[in-house]
């Protein structure tokens, strides 16, 4: 599997990202400028430290001056007293930065993991109930790295502008200050800072490359080890685990020498960056020393360039890294846009309650929905990327029938009934449920109208109760049950419906995970139930006992993929698939009269020797 490369950083609009972020930001405008505040003064205190402690120094120097000019007494004294009036300032600063510092981080926090939250929340509600967008563009590794990775830079990037303030004012400060004191100094320790910002700007686009080739070497071999977990039991069937360990020591050597071109490239910069500030550290005190031997300048004025200098650095790196955080952000957004494909582009930025400190409003109750009289299909299409998939399929079905699709290995039997309900976009064709037209099937096909059981179901690593259960009604667990033919499973597995299931059912038998999947499905109390060949992993007594239960006890009407005889045997009628298209529809005795394609069926399936419930029902007898 591998990771398509991410978009390239220019095809994002800037002035976009603006517009993005900005929303996102008034999410919560107190919190959002109480951070400005807090941080702002967390940044710029310590130019006022360093104000004090210049100011002690330059008090001292006074009171010096004084004595040696001979004056005493007050002067002096009302001097030194200034001189710990600094010190008393600087302490104050110094202890109240720790305050500052604590509310700041604690806003900061609060601030990040809500909006981060909202993002999410975003991307979930779309991903979940959005039209045609159901089918991920990419593999689902990629989509939990949208989740995780791109949430966390577009929600973090709050943290460039609640920074951002505080730098601009310190950095306002700081270059003022010492322009004041020498001009000529500042120019010389300022113009080497920014042109080594102006240097890892220009550098920023090969650090961006070595970081993406870095992550995708990573992703391919998270992807290669989820895939060898899954894979196990085949890998050892067929003897490959020494191939698959050299080619996982191969994806780790590739990864190993793109980490450490990462790596040595940050540390580099990094590097750089510390000399730079111990070089203008350098040019101060050499230039500082003899200006101050020519008395154009004082130890005071000395102290506040060293005192400011260190942090001056930090806030021109910090300004270059806002800038490569604003494009990172811009991809960010652009990424969430492909994961969610046809939604507008504020969709993750939009603004919604969290309930993050307070209870959970009580889920919506479900909407009554018309009970089924005709479902009726008209012309359906719907084609896979690669092409395949089905055309013009149309059909009906009445209230209380049991409808079979069969058809050879991939006639487009799973893709008519997943077009049907919405679970892949469909490309023609219209549904009618009593007549109304369907307008978006994905959110329409739902419990109380219809229930669907795939053919490998997906569990939920949750005790067999809640797989069941998922939402509907308790009183209807037990007879859910009875009818799916999971009750003997119960008395084997030790824990009965408290019985952990593992990740995606993995505890269970294939056979367990489907009655378990038809259970869930029936506990729905859903109108119109569609199984998609679930008796490939039951025994056709099994089988045969799930449909004559369904028949006795349930007013539903079903719509059933199989090619096995226990379910034709009992069909209403028939629809034949092959190549994509519905190619005939009847009665099984119609059916094997006149269609060749339905008798190789029948006979393909007497030789696998499925012949539970074999004899051919009539057409119209009672369930
Ligand atoms: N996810 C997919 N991506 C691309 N092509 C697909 C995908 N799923 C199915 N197809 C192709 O679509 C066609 C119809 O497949 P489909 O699964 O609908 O057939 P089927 O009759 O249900 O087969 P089976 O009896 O094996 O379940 C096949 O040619 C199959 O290869």
């Amino acid at each position: 599997m591998t990771t398509p490369p991410s978009p390239p950083a220019q095809t994002t609009d800037p002035g976009r990202t603006f517009a993005l972020s900005r929303r996102l930001f008034v999410y919560q405008p107190g919190l959002f400028a109480f951070n400005l505040v807090m941080w702002s003064a967390v940044h710029a205190s310590p130019a006022l430290l360093t104000l004090a402690i210049s100011g002690v120094f330059r008090h001292l120097e006074e009171a010096d001056k004084l004595r040696l000019a001979g004056s005493a007494g007050q002067g002096v004294d009302a001097v030194i007293l200034a001189a710990w009036a600094s010190v008393g300032w600087f302490a104050f600063v110094r202890v109240s930065r720790f305050g500052i510092f604590y509310g700041a981080f604690r806003a900061w926090i609060e601030l990040w993991y809500t909006l981060d939250a909202l993002v999410r929340r975003n991307l979930m509600s779309y991903l979940l109930r959005a039209r045609g967008s159901r089918r991920l563009p990419d593999t689902p590794a990629e989509a939990v790295s949208r989740f995780r990775d791109d949430v966390d830079d577009v929600a973090g990037y709050t943290e460039v502008w609640v920074d951002g303030a505080g730098m601009l004012l310190y950095t306002a400060i700081a270059v003022g200050l010492m322009a004041s004191v020498d001009p000529l100094i500042t120019l010389l320790v300022c113009a080497p800072l920014l042109l080594m910002v102006l240097f890892v700007q220009r550098l920023s686009p090969v650090i961006r490359s070595y970081r993406r080739r870095m992550r995708e070497a990573t992703a391919r071999v998270t992807d290669f080890i989820g895939e060898t977990f899954g894979a196990v039991s085949a890998v050892k069937l067929a003897a490959r685990e020494d191939g698959m360990v050299a080619h996982l020591r191969a994806l780790g050597d590739v990864r190993q020498k793109a980490a450490l071109r990462d790596v040595l490239l940050t540390e580099l910069i990094r590097g750089v960056n510390t000399n730079m500030v111990n070089i203008a550290v350098g040019v101060v005190l050499l230039m500082g020393a003899s200006r101050i031997r020519g008395g154009a300048m004082d130890v005071a004025d000395f102290v506040l360039f060293i005192g400011l200098l260190p942090r001056l650095t930090g806030t021109m790196g910090f300004f270059g890294d806002a800038i490569a955080r604003h494009r990172r952000t811009g991809v960010s957004y652009e990424r969430m846009h492909r994961l969610l494909q046809d939604a507008p582009d504020t969709q993750p930025v939009e603004h919604h309650p969290l309930y993050l400190h307070a209870e959970l409003p009580p889920a919506p109750a479900r909407p009554v929905a018309e009970p089924l009289r005709e479902l009726r299909v008209e012309g359906l299409g719907a084609h896979h990327p690669g092409g395949a998939g089905i055309a013009d399929v149309s059909f009906a079905l009445r209230r209380g029938e049991f409808v079979v699709v069969t058809g050879r290995i991939g006639s487009g039997k799973t893709t008519l009934v997943r077009a049907l309900l919405g679970l892949m976009p469909q490309d023609a064709g219209r549904t009618f449920w009593n007549g109304e037209a369907v307008e978006d099937p994905a959110t329409f096909f739902v419990p109380p109208r219809s229930a669907y059981t795939a053919q490998l179901p997906n569990l939920f690593s949750d005790p067999l109760r809640e797989n069941v259960l998922s939402g509907a009604d308790a009183a209807e667990l037990d007879r859910a049950v009875r009818l799916a033919q999971l009750g003997p499973d119960l008395a084997q597995l030790g824990a009965g419906l408290d019985t952990e299931v593992g990740a995606r059912g993995v505890k269970l038998s294939g056979g367990q995970v489907q009655r378990a999947a038809v259970a869930r499905m029936l506990a729905q109390g859903a109108d119109l139930l569609v199984f998609d060949d679930v008796s490939s992993a039951l025994d056709a007594r099994t089988e045969a006992a799930l449909w004559d239960s369904l028949f006795t006890e349930l007013d539903a009407t079903c719509l059933v993929v199989s090619h096995r005889r226990a379910a034709l045997t009992r069909a209403d009628r028939i629809l034949v698939m092959a190549g994509g298209r519905l190619v005939d529809e009847g009665t099984l005795s119609d059916l094997l009269a006149r269609s060749p394609e339905m008798r190789a069926l029948w006979d393909g399936e007497a030789e696998d020797g499925n012949t539970a419930g074999a004899a051919p029902r009539e057409v119209g007898s009672g369930k």
